[in-house]
């Protein structure tokens, strides 16, 4: 099965590093296949020093990849879980997720080893509302400061002094071999992740069936029920990257356990739900615990933060 494959991506370091792996990985499993890269700048990328996103709300690192396939100028984008929408244009959709890297949210310091380690009233850089509302639910003393832009601006910044740490996901610092600066690899316990983080996606157009099959090698089931299962409370919520919500599924045997959290943005209060259910069972899985937290209250919180939400 000799063709091209051409693959949308943005042009970030992560997302070029993410599309050239997911390049090396097809050329691995298909001898003889040719694929290429389509760089582009996305909405998001234009828009990295908006303080505040009312910038379109969802899709912001995506549409213009998606755009690109449905004009036939890409075959596939490839794309951050965490940062894809929950539905998809017609005539696309999501079918390959490749196996999960380090999911945690990663404490990043030049001076101080952790949390806990840092003074009263330290300034923690992240505009994440998820990141923000469980940093301050176990430190309302810190100081969160806005934190915006790829991964090699964002560590420049703290390196400026702007910062005594931040936060980011520890996924992105691994994969452009800046695993060396997290100081710490925060639990799930302690800073629960968003929806799909950590792991990489390909979208690709729905009547590509040749493609579908050329895809198939790359992905990884494990990690797909459970970002599945993380994508239906997200969807439930009607969330996104943009909005306090954080859910994490993990295999316990023949079981999928979901933990899911909304949290106010100043932690004031964090609603936990959990569950567990058979893995054919994911986004069931995913509705149950996201009505569970409805039930708490997360939609009067939700409700607040629409009309104003920020971007990891
Ligand atoms: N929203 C930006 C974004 N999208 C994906 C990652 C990290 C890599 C991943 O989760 O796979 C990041 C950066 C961050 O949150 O620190």
């Amino acid at each position: 099965m000799l063709r091209e494959i051409r693959i949308a991506t943005r042009k970030s370091a992560l997302a070029l590093w993410q599309a050239e792996h997911v390049k090396a990985r097809l050329e691995q499993a298909h001898p003889g296949l040719s694929v290429s890269l389509v760089p582009m700048v996305s909405r998001g990328d234009k828009l990295l020093d908006a303080p505040l996103a009312k910038i379109g709300g969802k899709g912001l690192f995506v549409k213009e990849l998606e755009t690109a396939l449905l004009e036939n100028e890409a075959d596939i984008a490839v794309h951050s879980m965490k940062d894809v929408p929950m539905d998809f244009p017609e005539g696309l959709g999501l079918f390959c997720i490749c196996e999960r890297e380090d999911p945690r949210d990663a404490f990043v310091s030049n001076h101080f080893e952790s949390i806990d380690a840092l003074p009263a009233g330290s300034v923690v850089g992240t505009s994440s509302l998820r990141r923000q509302a469980q940093l301050l639910a176990r430190r309302p003393d810190l100081k969160i400061q806005f934190l915006r832009g790829n991964v090699n601006t964002r560590l420049a910044k703290l390196d400026a002094g702007e910062y005594d740490a931040i936060i980011l996901a520890a996924a992105g610092l691994i994969r452009l071999g800046f695993e060396s600066r997290i100081r710490d690899s925060i639990g799930a316990e302690h800073s629960l992740p968003a929806g799909g983080q950590g792991a990489v996606g390909i979208e690709c157009r729905v009547a590509d069936s040749e493609l579908h099959a050329l895809l198939a090698p790359l992905n990884h089931p494990e990690t797909a029920s459970r970002v599945t299962a993380e994508r239906a409370l997200n969807k439930h919520l009607n969330g996104g990257c943009q909005v306090p919500i954080a859910c994490y599924a993990i295999h316990e045997g023949e079981q999928l356990w979901l933990r899911g959290l909304v949290g106010e943005p100043d932690g004031s209060r964090l609603l936990r739900a959990e569950q567990r259910a058979a893995v054919e069972d994911a986004e069931r899985l995913g509705i149950e615990v996201a009505e569970a937290l409805l039930a708490q209250g997360a939609g009067e919180i939700l409700k607040a933060i629409y009309g104003e939400a920020s971007v990891e």
